[in-house]
């Protein structure tokens, strides 16, 4: 059975974060473990508060996962602080960690910091280098670069940038774009565009999360990255295109389990 571990926050109505990650590990026949960086109190309208974990906390589960079993992929989501961010990347580092997808959670899409903007440096200096895969949103690219990204061709503009910040991939995600949800990966040397059909809901809570664990669980699997993107890219559809309407607001996506027996040992 193929680990794959994911390092992020707490989402109490389990839409998004840790919920999300771990159920798309399950769904995708993979065995998932967790870092908590942080709990939030939060549903579909909103987040209501957010409790921190210390650092040493966030190093001693990962220090507890490392020592004992082998990890082969990581997810990292919501890591809050400064020194949250330097601990899960030292860490990273000292494991040896090659195959990290690092989604650059900043902002809910209800409109709460789940990243400190002062963090902002800490992530680009000790975070990014160490990802296999960085997967910006439109708006954290924008953050990221300090230029407008709306565009298909400014997407690819951003992706240059966030590269030379480290990382050996950058996906910039087109879910906020107009017409139709494509996202770009670069390498270092050239683009491959991943077209998606725009699902019409209002149920996207989540789907960065879910994206970037169906990569990991992709690249634990086996895939090489490209593979993994496509078929990460297909799962995120296809839970889009199933997600729910619970609660008041923004819902869920939806998890499929597919049973892959030949994944089992
Ligand atoms: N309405 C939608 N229909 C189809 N795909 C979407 C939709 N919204 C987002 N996606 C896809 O979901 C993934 C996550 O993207 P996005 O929503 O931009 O991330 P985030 O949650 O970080 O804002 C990307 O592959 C994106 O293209
Ligand atoms: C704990 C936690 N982590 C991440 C997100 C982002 O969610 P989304 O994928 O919808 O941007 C969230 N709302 N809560």
């Amino acid at each position: 059975m193929k680990k794959a571990l994911t390092i992020a926050g707490s989402d109490s109505c389990g839409g998004a974060g840790i919920q999300a990650d771990l159920k798309t590990f399950s769904a995708l026949g993979v065995y998932g473990m967790s870092v908590i960086t942080a709990i939030t109190a939060q549903n579909t309208q909103g987040v209501i508060g957010v409790e921190e974990i210390s650092p040493e906390m966030v190093g001693m589960q990962m220090d507890a996962v490392f020592q004992d079993i082998p990890v082969d992929a990581v997810k990292v989501g919501m890591v809050s602080n400064i020194e949250i961010i330097e601990m899960i990347g030292e860490k990273l580092k000292s494991y040896h960690m090659e195959k990290a997808v690092v989604d650059t959670v900043m902002v809910s899409k209800s409109g709460c910091h789940l990243l400190r903007p002062e963090s902002k440096e800490a992530l680009i200096q000790k975070l990014i280098p160490q990802a296999y895969v960085v997967t910006p949103n439109l708006h954290e690219a924008e953050v990221l670069t300090g230029r407008t990204v709306k565009t298909l061709e400014e997407m690819q503009e951003a992706a240059k940038v966030i590269y030379a910040m480290g990382p050996k991939h950058v996906i910039v995600k087109g879910g906020h774009l107009e017409g139709k949800a494509t996202d770009v990966l670069y390498d270092g040397q050239g683009f491959i565009y991943f077209e998606g059909e725009r699902v019409d809901t209002k149920n996207t809570h989540g789907t960065g999360c879910t994206f970037a664990s169906a990569i990991a669980a992709h690249l634990a699997l086996g895939c090489n990255l490209v593979e993994a993107v496509e078929k990460a890219k297909s799962y995120i559809t296809m839970a889009i295109a199933h997600s729910f309407s619970i609660g008041k607001g923004v819902g869920p996506t939806h998890h499929f389990y597919q049973f892959y027996p030949e994944r089992s040992i």
